[in-house]
């Protein structure tokens, strides 16, 4: 029981590395990072629906796990073919990209699907939903954005912990 603890705990240790190492070194990453924390925000102030919380979660996350991946494809073929240009590493790079670039038009979609009308209510009259505790949709989504604000405030002391051992590459 033990060492499955510890066998999990070494898993969750990679799978960490492997985010913040592509928060650390890739520019899109911290882009997307940057507005899923925005977009998190907004869906707090206007108080949008839960069933579109959850869309606009979903699109999010999809980004991110497809930048995660879109780094681990980048890395791979260029261990495979180091410094030389090969017409298959461009398709492998350039379709991983496509992958990433499909999430980020679904993200954009929902975000005009979810935000256009509270946006537009909000410029217009500076109305908005009021927030309730009470109300269970926007007390789940307090809570999940508070849960969000933690893993980002643990990744970022995961970043700036000075690294026991040194990745190989830029990391
Ligand atoms: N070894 C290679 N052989 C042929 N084309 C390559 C090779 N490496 C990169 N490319 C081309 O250059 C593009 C950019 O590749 P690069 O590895 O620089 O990614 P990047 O600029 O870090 O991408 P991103 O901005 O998405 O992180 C690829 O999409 C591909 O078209």
């Amino acid at each position: 029981m033990r060492n499955e603890w510890q066998r999990l705990k070494r898993s969750l240790g990679h799978a960490t590395r492997g985010i913040c190492y592509t928060v650390k070194t890739q520019r899109n990453m911290q882009i997307h990072v940057v507005m899923a924390l925005l977009v998190l925000f907004l869906g707090w102030f206007l108080a949008v629906p839960k069933g579109d919380v959850l869309l606009v979660f979903f699109s999010v996350f999809l980004v991110l796990i497809l930048e995660t991946v879109n780094t681990a494809i980048e890395k791979t073929v260029d261990l495979v073919v180091g410094e030389k240009r090969h017409p298959l590493a461009k398709v492998a790079k350039d379709a991983a990209a496509g992958a990433v670039l499909f999430a980020a038009i679904l993200s954009i979609l929902v975000g005009v699907y979810v935000f256009f009308e509270p946006l537009w209510q909000f410029i217009q009259n500076g109305e908005r939903r009021m927030i309730h505790i009470r109300d269970r949709d926007s007390a789940a989504f307090f809570l999940t954005v508070a849960g969000m604000c933690i893993f980002v405030l643990w990744l970022v002391a995961q970043i700036f912990r000075p690294e026991k051992r040194r990745m190989t590459d830029d990391g």
